[in-house]
């Protein structure tokens, strides 16, 4: 079993939740009300930054060009097609961008700043691997419903699966499966909990999503 794996079956349980939650089940089959999913806009678009500045420290602690080069790519996507969804789909939506941030996305943001501040790079891997490995997961079996949705629902589909996020995914799950084969005992301990750590946030933002965060109007 990778690494990888052996991560995801430590936290079987909060993976099936964040995997199969009533929030993204909602968004696929178009049901979900567009208050829950301006909420949602609003609090996951201030995860982004954190995530742009982890993500960028991560491609800077890549052991080679090459196991830098993806990642480098990915950056773009988030930086150009990702941010532009955000931006496109609050002004559809009517709302403003800026909302002040609840609970569970300052969590996440800890936990990123924590990760990129560790100067670790399998720790900032253990949170990239989980944000994406678990968008992939959700978003994965909805992938043909995407067209038939507005676009601020489908496209967040569209983001989050098709051959090239499955590369993505494929790439920070490699890093870290390569990563871990050269820690010790003590390092591989703190990639498990930093990975459990960000499972369980995973999950409570899709429940805190789902039970509907304050919109900023
Ligand atoms: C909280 C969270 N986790 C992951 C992703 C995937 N990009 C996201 N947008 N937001």
């Amino acid at each position: 079993m990778s690494a990888t794996d052996h991560l995801k079956s430590l936290v079987a349980e909060d993976w099936h939740a964040a995997t199969h939650h009533a929030f993204t089940n909602a968004l696929a089959d178009g049901t979900l009300s567009r208050d829950k999913m301006a909420g949602y806009l609003q609090q996951d678009y201030q995860f982004i930054e954190g995530f742009v500045r982890l993500l960028a420290s991560a491609v800077a602690h890549a052991p080679s060009l090459a196991d830098a080069v993806p990642g480098a790519q990915f950056l773009g996507l988030i930086c150009g097609p990702e941010n532009t969804y955000f931006l496109r789909s609050m002004e559809a939506l009517e709302l403003p961008s800026a909302a002040p941030a609840a609970p569970e996305t300052v969590a996440f943001q800890q936990l990123m700043d924590q990760a990129r501040r560790s100067g670790r790079y399998e720790i900032m891997l253990s949170v990239l691997v989980v944000a994406e490995w678990i968008y992939l997961d959700w978003a994965s079996p909805f992938e043909d419903r995407a067209e038939g949705l507005p676009f601020w629902l489908g496209e967040w589909i569209t983001l989050h699966s098709g051959d090239g996020f499955t590369q993505v995914v494929a790439y920070l799950r490699g890093q870290l499966d390569q990563a871990w084969d050269t820690l010790d005992d003590a390092a591989r301990a703190d990639v498990t909990g930093t990975f459990a750590q960000a499972v369980r946030l995973e999950r409570a933002f899709f429940d805190a999503s789902w039970a509907g965060f304050t919109v900023e109007k």
